[in-house]
């Protein structure tokens, strides 16, 4: 047909025409889904070998080739057709072997076959334990689901709790960390995971693990068991309790790397050192200094040494850029330090185990090992941060000579191959003395040095692995003065402290500033309890001495948290300008000194110091809040009034039995009440959010037969990629703008990027006009680009 020709006809001829040609294509779609369906169960994966062989949606194809993935890995082709099938997965395989890939395939081709629109809502969850794994994943999946029309969204805490809250009701897919999963799913009733497809735990054995377990329940408990369930990692978890958790329905455990002779890459060479404790900063100094032409990825402890050596090691200028990340530091810093390092070719990152599992920082040359980590796991983890896809790299970890025996045991057990070498003693230089300046000259380093110093002892006191880590046999006054400290501060334990939970705890469940500096979840605080600190005299006198020098710069660094900070600023401020009378300071005259007073019904009376004090004695209305509630009585038959409520008689009260367990039981009943109340409420909301969606669906579905447009509100494309295609083979490539027209689908359709900036709308128009399919918006590039990823994304 000729370009803008129009079709012949009567306009109930039209209507007409259009319905035939909207139920063709109807048609079509569900017979490709059909087919694909099909193919699915009948793949056989033995014939695998590019990602065109796989049975896969148009869209998902397109991504992949877009992003350049064309060859499978080992872990891809064997879970892939599996998980396609609708399999429950255990997912097995070394570091960097694309295990991300092999679940979010599946995850895009589940909704598209399910045929999910932005009405079904949420129809997959992706749960990573770290903010950075999810954003990581998240940009995976944008750049493979660049073609679909899916919403998806990040929950990662670090932003407003209502911001993200309104956004989520509305979205596909999210990538979520368990902390603010579990928060939204209890306040947000928008939030519906009842239709939910499928799960996926990325670094499953860790968030299978204790500091999860309550997000975890919390969030399986609300999800239909039918799902689809796919649980990934380096380190699998086979552990059936964990398994019988999530339901899994007769899974496939997929282990691709099992027979290997080793559990980490091929190309991966791994080295340990002896040295003793107080040498270790010399040791990695020197390391530093003759590799600044690398990319290097230093492991700590704590949070705390990982600042000392970070503050130190940047006034010593070894002459390779120094970053640091710990889950300590706030979100966008966090953001900003990944980005830089990831770009940088030679830099070296200092951090703790919040960056040791899933990161894919490209071409990290080294990975240190300063400290020992907590157990072979952690070990595999932190240095397949390097050697990732077919890469080369190169692995060290510092083993104390207590360390030795028990370590290598362990790593042996795990099929690590590892390798002695010596450091070259003439190549060693002392930090000692520089340390020691440094300290001298500025206390803010020195108490950093001294909270470096508690935090390394108190790392290795409380791992459960005594075999390998025993405090008392480190010569810890010779550590302390290696960090240029005068001497070693005291150290007091609490009993029973436990260091994986409490490591593996994520930051909502610490109770304390200094057991959560190792915290490896970057999850948002939900709720912040005043520390209980082990002092030592030093911190005291620290406190005292440097009071008046300490720098912002300094605050922030050891500052205990802004809320504790608040809390110390209210009481502050409640003593100086607090109207007590029982002060008998100059500022503060009591009552009787002749001060204005206003008298409050039944209350003491306000002393009016202020004007606005002043105005409040004029003020009926704002005096009320100051006047008692009154008291509410029952009136009897008789007339007499009576309290609401009344003491029981105490006879007949110690009659209904102990009074102990009558309070349980009240507080059973009640509970129970209030759980029934809340169910109802839930299922209620639910259900008036259901019917409104199928109503919206209905009208939409009216709207698409009659080729009416009522339920446009503008906005983003509406024409689905193939739909293009399709329309362009019959139209022979010429434009069709009638048709067009008639194809438009009668819903906004929200994309990844939801807050359009307005030469993306131009361009959106543009395109529109035009016919063409719109893209997903460019890589985030800056900060700003990340936040918005962070909770932007989510508009
Ligand atoms: N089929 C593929 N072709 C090319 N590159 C790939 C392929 N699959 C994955 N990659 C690349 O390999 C790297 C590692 O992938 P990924 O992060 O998914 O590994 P992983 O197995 O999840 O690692 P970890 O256990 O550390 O989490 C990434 O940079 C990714 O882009």
């Amino acid at each position: 047909m000729a370009k803008g020709a129009k079709l012949p006809g009567s306009l109930p001829q039209l209507k007409s025409r259009r319905r035939e040609s909207k139920s063709l294509k109807r048609k079509r779609e569900e017979e490709e889904l059909e087919n694909l369906e099909k193919a699915a169960q009948e793949f056989d994966a033995s014939n695998l070998t590019k990602f065109t062989d796989l049975p896969l949606s148009r869209q998902t194809a397109s991504g992949l080739d877009k992003s350049h993935f064309k060859v499978p890995t080992d872990i891809q082709r064997k879970a892939i057709p599996l998980a396609l099938k609708g399999k429950d997965i255990l997912g097995a395989a070394k570091t960097g072997s694309g295990k991300t890939l092999a679940f979010l395939i599946p995850v895009l081709e589940k909704l598209h076959r399910a045929k999910w629109t932005s009405d079904d809502g949420l129809g997959a969850l992706i749960i990573s334990p770290t903010r950075e794994l999810a954003i990581q994943i998240f940009e995976v999946l944008r750049k493979i689901g660049q073609r679909h029309s899916f919403s998806a969204g990040l929950v990662i805490g670090g932003k407003n709790l209502q911001d993200e809250r309104e956004r989520l009701g509305r979205m596909n897919i999210l990538v979520c960390t368990p902390g603010r999963m579990k928060q939204h799913l209890e306040q947000n009733p928008d939030l519906d995971t009842y239709n939910l497809q499928i799960l996926v735990l990325d670094e499953a054995d860790r968030i299978l693990d204790m500091g999860f377990k309550d997000s975890i329940d919390a969030i399986v408990q609300g999800i239909p068991k039918s799902r689809q369930t796919l649980l990934f990692s380096a380190t699998q978890t086979k552990n059936v309790n964990d398994l019988a958790r999530l339901s899994l329905k007769d899974p496939e455990y997929v282990a691709v790397h099992e027979a290997a002779s080793a559990a980490t890459p091929g190309k991966l060479q791994q080295h340990y050192i002896v040295t003793p404790l107080p040498e270790k900063l010399d040791i990695l100094w020197s390391f530093i200094r003759a590799n600044v032409k690398s990319k290097i990825l230093v492991f700590f402890s704590s949070t705390k040494q990982v600042r000392f050596v970070y503050e130190t090691f940047r006034q010593m200028q070894p002459g390779i850029p120094l970053l640091h990340l710990t889950g300590k530091q706030k979100q966008t810093a966090r953001l900003e330090v990944s980005a830089k390092f990831s770009s940088s070719k030679n830099a070296c990152l200092f951090a703790t185990d919040v960056v040791a599992r899933g990161l894919d920082f490209p071409a990290v040359d080294w990975v240190i090992q300063v400290d020992c980590p907590e157990d072979a796991d952690t070990y595999i983890h932190r240095v397949g941060r390097t050697a990732r896809y077919e890469r080369d790299g190169r692995g060290v970890l510092f083993l104390c000579p207590t360390e030795e025996k028990g370590m290598l045991e362990r790593l042996k057990t795990k099929k690590v191959p590892i390798e002695k070498i010596n450091v070259k003693q003439n190549k060693k230089q002392s930090v000692q003395s520089q340390l020691q300046g440094i300290c001298f000259k500025d206390p803010e380093i020195k108490y950093l040095g001294q909270k470096a110093f508690t935090s390394y002892s108190r790392s290795v006191y409380v791992q459960k692995d005594k075999e390998i880590f025993d405090l008392e046999k480190l010569p810890l006054q010779e550590f302390a003065t290696s960090l240029g400290l005068p001497g070693a501060p005291r150290i007091k334990f609490l009993k029973g402290e436990d260091t994986k939970q409490r490591k593996n705890a994520p930051r909502a469940l610490l109770k304390d500033e200094d057991s959560s500096e190792d915290v490896e979840s970057g999850e948002e605080d939900t709720k912040k309890e005043k520390k209980k600190e082990v002092r030592t005299k030093y911190d005291r006198m620290f406190e005292r001495q440097n009071q008046n020098i300490f720098t912002s710069h300094y605050t922030g660094m050891v500052r205990h948290g802004e809320e504790e900070e608040d809390e110390e600023k209210d009481e502050d401020f409640l003593a100086v300008k607090g109207h007590g009378y029982g002060s008998d300071t100059e500022d503060n005259k009591g009552p009787n000194n002749g001060q204005k007073f206003i008298q409050v019904h039944g209350k003491d009376p306000l002393l009016v110091d202020s004007k606005r004090r002043e105005k409040l004695a004029t003020s009926k209305k704002a005096l009320l809040k100051y006047k008692g509630k009154g008291t509410k009585l029952v009136f009897d038959e008789e007339g007499e009034a009576h309290a609401i409520y009344e003491f029981e008689d105490e006879e007949e009260f110690k009659k209904a039995g102990d009074a102990e367990e009558q309070r349980g039981k009240f507080l059973a009943e009640e509970k129970k009440k209030v759980s029934v109340a809340d169910e109802e409420d839930k299922s209620v909301a639910k259900e008036k959010r259901r019917a409104k969606r199928e109503k919206q669906k209905a009208r939409m579905q009216d709207g698409e037969d009659d080729g009416e447009e009522e339920g446009f509100t503008g906005g983003l494309p509406l024409i689905p990629y193939e739909d293009f295609d399709a329309r362009r083979e019959e139209s022979d490539g010429d434009e069709a703008p009638e048709l067009i027209e008639e194809d438009r689908p009668a819903k906004k359709q929200k994309k990844w990027f939801e807050d359009d900036s307005e030469e993306e709308k131009k361009k959106k128009k543009k395109a529109k006009r035009k016919g063409k399919v719109v893209e997903m918006q460019e890589e985030p590039e800056t900060l700003d680009d990340l936040e918005a990823l962070a909770a932007g994304l989510l508009a």
